[in-house]
């Protein structure tokens, strides 16, 4: 027999039904409450305990609860584990409940409270203080396809920054790798979303609905003036919009006019090149350890933001490169300017943020102070910046954007108090002189104050209690205390006194004159909190109001931190201007890798730095030399000062001169990555495939022992067949780092492929890595020194000797690995043959153990391999 559902669970479940997969907080008095399946999650999630409460259809409810007032905390967990989680809310007092059910005529002992779901909170819609970083914007995106190409829409809601941009659905990887959004939404059903992706009504995703959005959002009648987009731009930020709409429960957060994100006017780069080069985080996930971190010597949270948005989309063009550099360059050049800069920035709140929260509808007075403060003292950086003479081309730009609020400014520092408190229930924020009413009503609260402690002195005389007190609590309001010993004489009928509560070891009374008082404090409280109430009402209207220019001197703030943080970086690690060029080339003078060398110093350790000079007849350099010798280092660094230079920012060398990289790359060796998780050759020859189809002459590619993840002699065919295809057909700059030296005889067929080492000696019998570059083909591998080195035992190095022994003289007798690999035909002939019959020397070398092959099969193979191109 089934038992009906209380009125509460059925209204419960209502709302559990509104509420989807997200976990629902049902409002009760002071707690968020969560039942069933929710109320396990979240348990477990939080590690609180899980109770139960009442049951269902003969069941009891699991049930587990957290506390309003510490809710925030709790949210921030659920949300960092991956959940989303819908606000239901009491939307009426229990007394209006009880008067609606007498109108509705059901008893009012049953009256159960309205609850509404008033928002959702997901990773991407949040705009609380306590649950973002300051340090890090908070993306969310939507993503959909419209004929063939793919829109996205990403805004960082926190400041209302939307963006726009259309690709092909092969670079949507890579362009949601760049944005690095907390939460992505896509049309259900779509092809190729990513996994974790939300879905929402395909509906939602329509182009025109999204172009009608827009311009709701904005107030607009057309959409001219912000920029022209594609169709399936304005889908996804039609998407977008929706659903925050639908998070928002119809209240939609700060948008500020989307920005169109051109392609071609930013530096390519796919999800494992950002990966492998640690960016914006580190191998580990974290930002520590990471260029960003490295660089990043911001004094404001918005500064660190825009820093990270550079680094992860590097510009393309020139002018625009130059513009950025240049402003570097002057607060470089002048010590005393970037000081002073950065001591304006940092005594600046972060406005974008606070905007972000009152445009929410979640402001506090503290965040129009913030408003106020931070465009006062943008006002004072202006003055500051207007006065100096030959000022770079962007800061001219930037200068208008700081100043102008002077009306807005002098409303808030009329209307506010110094430091206004985060609690706009309190009051007390609005400064007296603003309001006469105002400032009258507290005078009468005041007043009465006076009086309740003239009143105290008062019946301390009249009674002779010296002990008496008149205090106040939030349950009684006033009222007179005494020592239990001395309440008799208050007792007395004709003493005045109305008793209200005995305790333990005092006894509490009321009075005509205090409770007249008290009212005349209460009322004139009351309406003064309403006054401020409308007064901060109305703030926010003008905030509001001047969103867009606010928004404006944010970001050119943001911007000047950002240009005098890295003049900060460049100053304290000698960096350089590097310059900017079309041809393509890379020379780079003492040259070093950031990260490594910061991670030295702390040991006390010298980096030693190294130069590259790629140019068009000598652009792929082939890097030998032993492990640990310092190969990867100076492939990444080259490719981090390219990514530095391109960011706009100066960088670690001593000269640099960069021509203008379009696409980069960087691909590490399988067994490198395994840190990573992605060990898999696999997965190495998709990242490999994906170079060889992109790259071009004007791409910069570092590959990392590539071809090491598998056999030996696969390994080798393949690096040697994918450094002919670059330097045959892509035709990029390439560092390519081996340790196969069979692949130096590349050099006798590939005139722009030149060969390097990175040197090290043995002395004394020990191996010395010198982690220099040098010219030339490496002499030996030191594969056992360096094993040596690690600790592998000493009878183990020494049959590796041996074994080693044995080995070379086979190589010597037979001519070596690669004996007759230099008469191949090259890449670009041998290319129809591509697709190698099913006999071929690759097949029969997977069927074999092929490390355990002597060195005459070896080359018998490599024989063959060469018999075998030659007929094709
Ligand atoms: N230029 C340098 N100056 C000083 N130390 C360096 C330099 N380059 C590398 N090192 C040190 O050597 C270590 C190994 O460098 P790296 O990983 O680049 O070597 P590798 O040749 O790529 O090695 P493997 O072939 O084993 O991957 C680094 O962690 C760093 O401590």
């Amino acid at each position: 027999m089934s038992v009906p559902a209380t009125p509460m669970m059925q209204q419960y479940l209502a709302l559990k039904a509104e509420a989807g997969d997200c976990l629902l907080f049902y409002r009760m008095g002071d707690f968020f409450e969560l039942f069933f399946d929710d109320a396990k999650k979240a348990a477990a999630v939080l590690d609180i305990a899980l109770t139960s409460r009442g049951e269902h259809g003969g069941e009891p409810v699991p049930m587990c609860g957290v506390p309003v007032h510490s809710a925030e905390g709790y949210l921030a967990r659920l949300i960092r584990a991956g959940c989303r989680v819908a606000i239901a809310e009491q939307v009426e007092t229990p007394d209006e409940a009880k008067q609606r059910a007498k109108r509705e005529g059901t008893p009012s002992s049953k009256a159960l409270v309205a609850r509404a779901i008033v928002r959702f909170v997901t990773a991407g819609t949040l705009t609380e203080e306590a649950l973002l970083e300051p340090r890090r914007a908070n993306m969310l995106a939507a993503v959909c396809e419209v004929r063939g190409a793919i829109g996205i829409a990403a805004c960082d809601i926190s400041t209302g920054r939307m963006e726009l941009e259309e690709c092909l659905p092969n670079a949507l990887g890579a362009a949601l790798a760049r944005i690095g959004a907390s939460e992505v939404v896509a049309p259900e059903g779509m092809d190729g979303a990513p996994l974790d992706a939300i879905s929402r009504p395909r509906a939602d995703f329509a182009s025109a609905e999204g172009e009608a959005r827009l311009k709701r959002v904005h107030g607009v009648a057309t959409l001219e003036g912000m920029g022209s987009f594609s169709r399936a731009m304005l889908a996804a930020a039609g998407g977008l919009i929706a659903y925050l709409d639908h998070a928002g429960r119809g209240r939609l957060p700060l948008l500020l006019p989307p920005v169109v994100r051109s392609q071609a006017s930013h530096l390519m780069m796919d999800e494992a090149t950002r990966a492998s080069l640690e960016i914006t985080s580190a191998q580990g996930g974290g930002r520590a350890g990471s260029l960003l971190a490295e660089v990043d010597r911001c004094v404001t949270g918005a500064g660190a933001r825009l820093l990270a948005d550079d680094l992860s989309a590097p510009l393309a063009e020139r002018p625009a490169i130059e513009e950025r550099l240049a402003l570097v360059a002057e607060i470089h050049r002048d010590p005393l300017l970037r000081a002073d800069i950065r001591a304006h920035l940092r005594s600046i709140p972060d406005l974008g943020r606070a905007l972000g929260r009152i445009v929410a509808g979640r402001g506090s007075p503290r965040d129009l102070g913030q408003l106020r403060d931070g465009l006062e003292e943008a006002g004072r950086l202006h003055s500051l910046l207007a006065a100096r003479k030959d000022r770079p081309a962007l800061l001219d730009t930037l200068l208008p954007a700081l100043t102008g609020h002077g009306a807005l400014t002098d409303l808030f520092a009329r209307a506010l108090v110094p430091s206004p408190p985060t609690e706009r229930s309190q009051g007390g924020f609005i400064a007296s002189g603003y309001d006469h009413a105002l400032d009258e009503l507290r005078e009468m609260a005041g007043n009465a104050r006076r009086a309740i402690a003239a009143m105290e002195a008062r019946y301390r005389d009249e009674t002779g209690i010296a002990s008496l007190k008149i205090r106040h609590n939030g349950v009684l309001g006033y009222f007179i205390e005494v020592p239990s010993a001395r309440a008799d004489a208050l007792m007395a009928p004709d003493a005045g006194f109305i008793h209200r509560q005995t305790m333990a070891n005092v006894v509490r009374f009321n009075s005509l004159r205090l409770h007249e008082e008290a009212t005349r404090i209460a009322e004139a409280g009351g309406r003064a909190q309403a006054a401020e109430e409308a007064h901060f009402e109305e703030l926010v209207e003008h905030a509001i109001a001047a969103r867009e220019t606010i928004a404006a001197t944010a970001s050119a703030l943001a911007r000047l931190d950002v240009a005098a943080a890295l003049a900060e970086r460049a100053a304290e690690g000698g960096w350089t201007r590097p310059h900017i060029v079309d041809e393509p080339v890379l020379t780079i003078t003492g040259g070093r890798h950031p990260v490594v060398e910061a991670a030295l110093a702390k040991t006390g350790v010298r980096f030693v730095a190294n130069d590259c000079n790629l140019v068009p007849d000598d652009r792929l350099w082939l890097v030998g030399g032993p492990n640990m010798g310092g190969k990867s280092t100076f492939l990444r660094q080259n490719a981090l000062i390219v990514l530095l230079a391109q960011a706009g920012s100066f960088v670690p060398a001593d000269s640099a001169t960069v021509g203008l990289v379009d696409r980069l790359f960087s691909r590490v060796g399988a067994a490198d990555n395994l840190a990573r998780g992605r060990s898999t050759f696999m997965v190495e020859m998709v990242e490999t495939a994906a170079i060889l189809a992109q790259a071009g002459p004007r791409s910069f590619v570092i590959l990392d022992e590539v071809g090491r993840g598998t056999s030996t002699y696969d390994g080798l065919a393949i690096a040697w067949a994918v450094a002919e295809a670059i330097h045959e057909t892509n035709r990029s700059r390439c560092l390519f780092a081996t340790h196969y030296h069979e692949m130096a005889r590349l050099a006798e067929s590939c005139p722009a492929l030149s060969l390097h080492h990175v040197r090290a000696s043995e002395w004394k019998g020990e191996l010395v890595l010198l982690h220099e570059v040098a010219r030339g083909p490496a002499d030996r591998s030191y594969g056992l020194a360096v094993a040596r080195l690690a600790g592998v035992p000493p009878a183990v190095v020494a049959r590796a000797k041996a074994v080693l022994a044995r080995l070379e003289k086979g190589r010597a007798e037979t001519g070596g690995l690669a004996a007759g690999l230099g008469e191949l035909p090259l890449f670009a002939a041998a290319a129809p043959a591509a697709e190698p019959p099913r006999d071929s020397l690759r097949d029969s070398l997977q069927e074999l153990d092929v490390d355990a092959l002597t060195p005459r099969e070896a080359l018998d193979m490599l024989y063959r391999l060469k018999a075998q191109a030659a007929e094709d």
